[in-house]
């Protein structure tokens, strides 16, 4: 006779017992009541400092907070958050499973999170569609009796069904203020600008005039004068080529990992992939690298528990002391042999000295170059 492991066995229990939450689904949003930002507000606190036998986990090398396990801690309070805005006090269980989709931008404005400073984390749903929910979340870190501000996070969570496998509706959200309508509209405006980014994204159009001008300089500063041939190109001093500033990594994801759902959570996923990115740049710059921000996360696809996955840091861009890598992570099955993206990750680093211009020499190569730019581009705007 053949025995499922204990811990799969448990997965197939809670499976089978959430089919049965698939009455309590709505059939249209407008069944649902509306809720208001204050209904989903949550404040959590991370007490580093109150309780020092938590610190370990959170500490890094260079004493300060571990920017992996912050991921983490809002990716399950984003989720949350999420389960606070559509719960029906009716109901023993929530029908729903919800999903992080994206994280749509997260800006620091310290450069240090101490270990043994209480941390606040504070969140809302910011806006509502028919599936999807815009969370906006803060976190403060306590100095000298008062909390002061480190980080701003907007994620994007969808609702699906008990057993995650077509999406489900989530109450509306009404906003009660000018502030609020200002907020919600915020939220109806990152969906069109996400739209409008990804329809524009180079893997789908030319580049603009100007970026083809940017590539054509490029190349021709690395052509060497003496030969005057396509094929010996020359690295222009302070400067590294891209397929040197790049790294690899491998994880197995083990059941510890999983979500209630049975797949990999996608906090674990986001810190593997900026650990990743971190080393990287630091790699490429030299120097202890700093996070200034998170931008554009998106969840392509689910990744099963027993998956291998594929990661890859690459440093797309850099100017002065920023560097901006972008992670690409993918699942390989072995029996099928088959490769599939399930996310895109894009951090922009600040670096302690002024790091070398990275150099594409590729025509791929100049197109990710192009995608760092604009990432970068945006997220400077915003710091
Ligand atoms: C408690 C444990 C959970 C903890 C959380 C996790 O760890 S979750 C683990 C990490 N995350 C994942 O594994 C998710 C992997 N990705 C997926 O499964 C899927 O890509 C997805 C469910 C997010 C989206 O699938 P589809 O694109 O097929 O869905 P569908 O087209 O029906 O869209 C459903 C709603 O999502 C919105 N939507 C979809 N992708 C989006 C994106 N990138 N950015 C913003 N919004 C998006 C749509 O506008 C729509 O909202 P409207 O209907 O409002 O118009």
């Amino acid at each position: 006779m053949q025995h499922a492991p204990l811990d799969e066995w448990d997965h197939v229990q809670a499976m089978q017992e959430r089919k049965a939450l698939h009455t309590l689904l709505a059939k249209r949003q407008e069944d649902l009541p509306p809720r208001r930002m204050k209904d989903s507000y949550l404040e959590v606190i991370l007490p580093l400092g109150s309780q020092p036998e938590i610190r370990e986990k959170y500490l890094n090398v260079h004493n300060s907070v571990r920017f992996g396990r912050i991921l983490e801690d809002l990716d399950s309070l984003g989720v949350l958050i999420c389960y606070t805005h559509t719960k029906q006090e009716a109901q023993p269980r929530s029908p729903l499973s919800i999903v992080t989709a994206l994280v749509d931008k997260i800006n620091l404005c310290k450069k240090i999170i101490y270990p043994d400073c209480d941390i606040k984390f504070t969140g809302n749903v910011s806006w509502v569609g028919k599936t999807s929910m815009e969370v906006k979340m803060h976190m403060l870190q306590l100095h000298d009796g008062d909390y002061s501000p480190v980080l701003d996070a907007t994620f994007v969570m969808v609702a699906r069904d008990p057993e995650n496998k077509r999406p489900a509706f989530v109450n509306p959200l009404i906003p009660e203020s000018p502030e609020e309508e200002e907020i919600f509209k915020q939220g109806e405006f990152n969906k069109t600008k996400r739209i409008d980014f990804s329809t524009a994204s180079l893997l789908k159009m030319a580049p603009t005039a100007e970026e083809r001008n940017i590539v054509h300089d490029i190349f021709l500063n690395t052509l060497d004068t003496r030969t005057v041939s396509f094929r010996s190109r020359v690295l222009p001093p302070n400067s590294v080529w891209m397929e040197d500033a790049k790294l690899k990594s491998l994880q197995i994801c083990h059941p510890q990992e999983r979500n209630i759902f049975n797949r990999i959570f996608g906090g674990f996923l986001m810190r593997k992939a900026f650990e990743l990115g971190w080393a990287t740049a630091c790699s490429c710059g030299g120097s202890r690298p700093f996070i200034v921000s998170v931008d554009d996360i998106m969840f392509q696809r689910p990744v099963e528990v027993g998956s291998l996955l594929l990661l890859s840091a690459q440093v797309c861009y850099t100017e002065k002391n920023y560097i901006q890598v972008r992670v690409h992570s993918e699942v390989y099955d072995a029996d099928t042999r088959e490769h599939q993206t399930t996310n895109i990750f894009h951090f922009t680093f600040i670096s302690e000295k002024e790091v070398p211009r990275v150099v594409p020499k590729t025509y791929g190569e100049s197109m990710l170059y192009l995608d760092g730019k604009r990432h970068f581009t945006a997220t400077v705007k915003e710091i």
